[in-house]
């Protein structure tokens, strides 16, 4: 068993903003930082190295288990190599949740996430942290945004950081990978009862952090 620290659960669809601001948060309160995305991510890296089919679930959930990665200042390691950027590619994010689907690649990488909550807390973002990773999480909110403008945010961020990028294509996989992760069977994407709504269309980062600040703190 873990120990009871306060937890943060940050959910919500691509791009939405989750990780700039669990990560500000994170930092603010001096808690432990869990994305989790980039694990789903990882093994789909794994698995498309290793030339896997993305449906051979006891292939992918065995890699999942064995997941040889470590976060390090800021870096990624995928068995000593950094593969911080190359996560990020919308092919892995599309192989991601492909992967993610599947019930026992889930379960490979549950106790993983849990183990990340260490006092003095943790700040956790993803698509089931308040509703199956930590569902006893403090503060639960879903973020999200129009799928418009997390396209443009997406675009903004992969053109920022030097990659050629196309806005159509980029909302139409926003779009596919909201219906793909929203629909599946298991720990589907979904505003929880106990989820407070954040919808950052028209916000800034700063207020997005400040609501969650505030939320936490109970103010
Ligand atoms: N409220 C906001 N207003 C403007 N840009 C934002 C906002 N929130 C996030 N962004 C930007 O959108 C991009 C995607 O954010 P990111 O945190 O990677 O999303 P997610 O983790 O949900 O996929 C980043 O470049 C980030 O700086
Ligand atoms: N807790 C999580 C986190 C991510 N996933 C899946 C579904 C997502 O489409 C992929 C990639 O997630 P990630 O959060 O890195 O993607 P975005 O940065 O939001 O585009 O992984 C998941 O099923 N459960």
């Amino acid at each position: 068993m873990n120990e009871p620290v306060p937890i943060i659960a940050i959910d919500g669809p691509s791009a939405s903003g989750k990780g700039t601001v669990a990560q500000i948060v994170a930092q603010k309160l001096g808690f432990h930082f869990l994305d989790s995305g980039s694990l789903y991510r990882l093994v789909a890296l794994t698995a498309i190295n290793a030339g896997c089919a993305l449906d051979d679930e006891i292939t992918i959930a065995e890699k999942a288990k064995s997941l040889d990665v470590k976060f390090e200042q800021g870096k990624i390691l995928l068995t000593g190599e950094d593969v911080t950027e190359t996560i990020r590619q919308e092919r892995i994010g599309t192989s991601a949740s492909k992967i993610s689907a599947l019930p026992k690649v889930r379960d490979a990488l549950t106790q993983r996430q849990r183990d990340f909550a260490k006092a003095p807390g943790l700040v956790a973002d993803g698509r089931d942290m308040g509703s199956v990773i930590f569902p006893t999480a403090q503060t639960k909110i879903f973020l999200t945004a129009s799928a418009e403008v997390r396209a443009e945010r997406r675009y903004k961020q992969l053109i920022t950081k030097g990659n050629s990028a196309n806005l159509d294509d980029i909302l139409k996989d926003i779009r596919d990978r909201d219906v793909r992760d929203s629909s599946r069977a298991v720990a589907p994407l979904k505003q929880q009862a106990d989820a407070l709504l954040l919808d950052t269309s028209d916000m800034t980062i700063e207020t997005a952090v400040q609501f969650v600040l505030d939320a936490y703190l109970g103010k």
